[in-house]
């Protein structure tokens, strides 16, 4: 590598960042994976069976059966506890500053339910905080859509008691799942009973084409944030409810190039709305499965759309803005970026733009 490349790196890596959309079981890095593994080996589990790797792509369909066969390797408290662990860890040695991890909570023969599940997430968190890593990190409770409204009533009700007993942990929902199974209008009132609540509400929407009547419907919400919203270009109606609402977009550019959703970086949505100005923030959405991570992501928005670094400082800082933690959270987050700014700037010193 040149020493200009490495440089750039540096600044990409120092760069403080905001991850909202990171699915718990998405995320776990190969290392860990391999630790995982290595206690199973009746699973008889290869590499490919759970990550993506460079130039590779998937459907649709063989991403969402890795999901089933990571949900093998994860099936206890111990696991899950593991997990949080090094993927706050590890998002944190990624320059990472605030985190709002998903994950749908799971019960197991092994003995865990729903309820020990989401413990277990917090204890993991809880013991991360102990170890001062200079990362912020919350929680939402992700709705499998595949499992139908009765699960996700359930769902919204531990969530609900959570809102209420860890101390700001636990702050909303996530609408996720594979995007052809089941339709919105299940998860209409449950997801308003929530929002009604005080859960903040993070929706997989548009993720594939062909859903305009769903995300209309789920738009009326409205929801807080969106995750995707790949095809919400094809619509002018729900661009127009989504800009006049500001709702904020997630958007991952390897999971959609990786998943096939996208043909090709220079194509994905961000430059459609990043010339409107619209709210959006770059994430991971399963860094483990698509092997990336949120500097990377950054980085492949700079060199595809010619970004400055300036505003891929901008990017960065505005994403403070539509996280769901309090606005006391957002300042003191803000006056963290104000203090890092030279030092991340130093680092492509001299390197013309
Ligand atoms: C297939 C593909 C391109 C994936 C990326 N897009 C996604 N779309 C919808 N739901 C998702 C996606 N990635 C992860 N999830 C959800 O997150 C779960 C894994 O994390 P967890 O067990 O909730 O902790 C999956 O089972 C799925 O319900
Ligand atoms: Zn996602």
């Amino acid at each position: 590598m040149t020493e200009i490349a490495e440089r750039q790196l540096l600044y990409y890596t120092d760069l403080p960042k905001v991850e909202l959309h990171a699915h718990l079981n998405g995320s776990i890095s190969s290392n860990t994976m391999k630790r995982l593994v290595a206690k199973k080996p009746h699973l008889q589990i290869q590499n490919g069976m759970t990550m993506i790797d460079k130039g590779q792509k998937r459907t649709l369909e063989e991403c969402f059966e890795m999901f089933r066969i990571i949900h093998q390797i994860t099936d206890t408290a111990e696991d899950i506890l593991l997990v949080t662990k090094d993927v706050i860890r590890e998002f944190a040695a990624d320059g990472v500053k605030y985190l709002e991890l998903r994950s749908t909570p799971r019960a197991s023969p092994t003995g865990m339910t729903k309820r020990m599940y989401v413990e277990t997430v917090l204890e993991g968190i809880r013991q991360c905080k102990e170890e001062e890593l200079d990362i912020d990190v919350r929680f939402l409770l992700a709705i499998d859509r595949r499992a139908g409204s009765e699960i996700a009533k359930e769902t919204v009700k531990l969530a609900e008691d959570f809102l209420h007993s860890s101390d700001g942990l636990v702050l909303g929902l996530d609408l996720s799942g594979d995007p052809t199974v089941g339709h919105g209008k299940d998860f209409m009132e449950p997801l308003s009973e929530a929002k009604r609540s005080g859960l903040k509400l993070a929706l997989h929407l548009s993720e594939i084409a062909g859903q305009e009547e769903e995300t209309a419907l789920l738009l009326n919400l409205p929801p807080d944030r969106i995750g995707h919203g790949t095809f919400l270009c094809n619509s002018s109606d729900l661009v127009e409810t989504v800009k006049s609402n500001q709702i904020p977009l997630e958007l991952c550019l390897t999971s959609n190039i990786k998943g096939q959703t996208v043909p090709s970086f220079d194509q994905h949505h961000f430059g459609f709305w990043y010339n409107l100005g619209h709210p959006s923030v770059l994430c991971t959405d399963d860094k483990g499965v698509f092997a990336t991570d949120l500097s990377l992501e950054y980085q492949l928005v700079a060199s595809t759309f010619n970004l400055t670094s300036e505003q891929v400082w901008e990017l960065s800082r505005q994403a403070i803005d539509y996280i769901f933690a309090p606005e006391s959270v957002k300042s003191h987050l803000k006056e963290k970026w104000t203090k890092l700014k030279p030092d991340v700037f130093r680092h492509i010193e001299g390197i013309p733009n």
